[in-house]
């Protein structure tokens, strides 16, 4: 105890340093085992599954708000590229010990959704007229389970964010990590609203509409996708044999 201090105080700061040193008093929160729900190494748990089923392509969709002045509700996003908010803080299916069966301690995220396969899903989009609907963005997952302040939403935006949601990224993450090949859509389902004077609001239920409005397209492109993804595949096995 420092002699310069009062003695009125002495008493009262040596016991909050005695219960600073007594760990067993005190809670120190953990990030991770504060957070409710399931943790994403379980959530993710069936990629790995499909890993080890022989699966070599994995396809995730979403729904999400836009930030980017030309994506409309309705439109459909290639995601070009992810911003893991959740993973840069360490809540990350990857965290704990490396299973190094599946890949690496430290994976490489770059290019994490396959190019040629981006390119294929443009190419259907115009064969089905439906181009026009499409672009290639930015995808961010956020916490959730509220949708973003205006001045969250302006954050993103300065961010280079195109278009945000709460899932997804766990799952590519731990794809990547295993060598799948990963394609992803994001339906618009939104604006974010990102100005003090717009009167908008985003809302669940109109989100589930839009997503009603759009499954049968969306389930067109996927199946289209897939089937070519299978010539491929069946190409590929010939110049093999
Ligand atoms: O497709 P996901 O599950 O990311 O859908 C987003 C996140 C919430 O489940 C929902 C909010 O409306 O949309
Ligand atoms: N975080 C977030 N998730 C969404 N899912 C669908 N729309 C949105 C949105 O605007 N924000």
């Amino acid at each position: 105890m420092s002699p310069g201090l009062p003695p009125q105080w002495r008493s009262s700061a040596e016991s909050g340093l005695s219960m600073l040193a007594d760990t067993s008093s005190v809670r120190i929160p953990s990030l991770i085992s504060d957070i409710p729900g399931f943790p994403q190494a379980q959530t993710t748990f069936p990629v790995r599954v499909f890993k080890l089923l022989g699966v070599e392509t994995l396809i995730v969709t979403n729904a999400a708000g836009s930030l980017a002045d030309g994506l409309q509700p309705g439109d459909i996003m290639i995601i070009k590229d992810h911003v893991n908010f959740p993973g840069m803080v360490g809540l990350n299916p990857l965290c704990g010990p490396n299973d190094d069966k599946f890949g690496p301690r430290f994976p490489a995220m770059s290019g994490c959704y396959d190019k040629g396969l981006r390119c294929l899903a443009m190419e259907i989009a115009k064969e089905h007229g439906v181009a026009s609907l499409m672009q290639e963005g930015v995808y961010a997952m956020v916490g959730g389970p509220n949708f973003e302040t205006i001045a969250e939403a302006r954050l993103l935006h300065r961010l280079g964010v195109d278009a945000v949601g709460m899932s997804t990224a766990p799952e590519v993450v731990v794809a990547t990590h295993c060598g799948l090949r990963v394609f992803g859509l994001s339906l618009i389902t939104n604006k974010v609203v990102k100005s003090y004077e717009d009167k908008d609001s985003v809302n669940h239920e109109g989100v589930l509409e839009v997503g009603r409005l759009r499954s049968q397209t969306v389930q067109q492109l996927v199946t289209e996708l897939v089937s070519r993804m299978e010539i491929n595949n069946n190409n590929n096995t010939n110049n093999a044999v």
